[in-house]
């Protein structure tokens, strides 16, 4: 069977996962396209593919199988309760939605329908490197983990669009995420601190520290920078009571010139996790084809969002913000 799909949002990401959906993936074929800019759509649809002049009339169509959202994050708690509200499996890119109660009205949405419709794009938990960090850490032969180190470095970010809030509510959400995942437990407690601004961007916040308390009590710290110029820098590094488990750093060809003995870095997320985001897609494509979803959930994307929250009040108040969540819905324990 064939998965008919249609993308709303047809942006840097948008046309990033046409790409792989029409040119990289089996299984799935991109029947319609919309975006609020729709000489944007028209102009990025691939062959075949009917542009919608809303994200409403593409999810009612019935070329439509299964949506994927990649339009601004505030858009996405409209699109998915109307995903929901048609019965359709939908991939939704981070963040889920930007506040608590949008969250908490999706994921009422959803436990009402019955079973998992949605997917959230937290790609480092499809990489294959994360993934062989978390089978060391759950192996259990280095013992407990103690702390984390998540080192999270954009090159720039779009200029007048990506605001002083976005490190918390908009970047933070990935580490939120693979900490939680990495270490099996929910976070309790959000601090932030803010060391000198980079001149680089202007007079945006940036970086930015922040420390994740985890239920346990084990401590994540997390530095996100936008700004570093030299490219996509991802680290990640699990303590643990006997040893210690570390991401590689990505391996690149090792070019020798007059400039010196290097590897090439990353220019974005596009390249980082290039095949991560064809493996969530790969995994989101089986699961949305038995009308349901896998891997990062709306209660994932919730607890993210309440992060973001937390990180968000912790720069207000200068302390520590806790982080309270309700009742784990059933069908999102898998
Ligand atoms: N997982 C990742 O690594 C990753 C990487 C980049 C972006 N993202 C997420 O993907 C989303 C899009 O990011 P982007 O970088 O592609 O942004 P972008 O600005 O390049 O593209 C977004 C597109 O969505 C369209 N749009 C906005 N609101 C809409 C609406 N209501 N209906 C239809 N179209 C609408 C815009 O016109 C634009 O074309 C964001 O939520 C972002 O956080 C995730
Ligand atoms: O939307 C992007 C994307 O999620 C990237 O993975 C992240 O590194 C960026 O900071 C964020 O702005």
């Amino acid at each position: 069977m064939t998965l008919r799909v249609g993308v709303i949002g047809t942006g840097m990401i948008g046309q990033d996962h046409i790409r792989r959906l029409t040119k990289v993936l089996s299984g799935v074929t991109v029947t319609g396209v919309s975006d609020i800019d729709a000489t944007r759509a028209a102009s990025v649809a691939p062959a075949g593919a009917q542009v919608f002049a809303t994200a409403q009339d593409l999810i009612g169509s019935d070329s439509v199988d299964g949506v994927v959202i990649c339009s601004w994050g505030p858009s996405h708690e409209d699109q998915l309760l109307a995903c929901i509200a048609a019965g359709k499996p939908v991939f939704c890119e981070k963040p889920l939605v930007t506040s608590q109660a949008a969250a908490l009205k999706v994921m009422a949405a959803e436990v009402a329908f019955g079973r998992r419709l949605v997917q959230v794009g937290f790609m480092r938990r499809f990489d294959a490197d994360y993934r062989r960090l978390k089978a060391v850490i759950d192996a259990g032969t280095l013992g407990a983990p103690l702390m984390y180190k998540s080192v999270h470095r954009n090159a720039s970010v779009p200029e007048g669009l990506y605001t002083s809030e976005m490190p918390l509510n908009d970047t933070l959400v990935h580490d939120a995420d693979i900490s939680r995942w990495l270490l099996g437990e929910e976070v309790a407690g959000v601090e932030v601190r803010v060391p000198r601004r980079s001149s680089r961007g202007g007079d945006l916040r940036d970086p930015v520290v922040v420390l994740l308390t985890m239920r346990s009590g084990a401590i994540v710290d997390v530095e996100i920078s936008v700004n570093v110029a030299y490219g996509y820098d991802i680290r990640g590094e699990v303590s643990c009571e006997t040893g210690i488990a570390a991401l590689p750093n990505r391996p690149a060809t090792v070019i020798t010139d007059q400039f010196g003995i290097r590897q090439a870095i990353p220019e974005d997320w596009r390249e980082r996790f290039i095949e991560a985001y064809d493996q969530e897609f790969r995994e989101w494509i089986a699961a949305a084809g038995q009308g349901t979803a896998t891997g990062p959930s709306t209660w994932d994307g919730y607890a993210a969002t309440l992060v973001a929250d937390a990180a968000l009040r912790a720069v207000e108040t200068g302390g520590s913000e806790p982080v309270s969540m309700c009742e784990k819905p059933s069908i999102y324990f898998s």
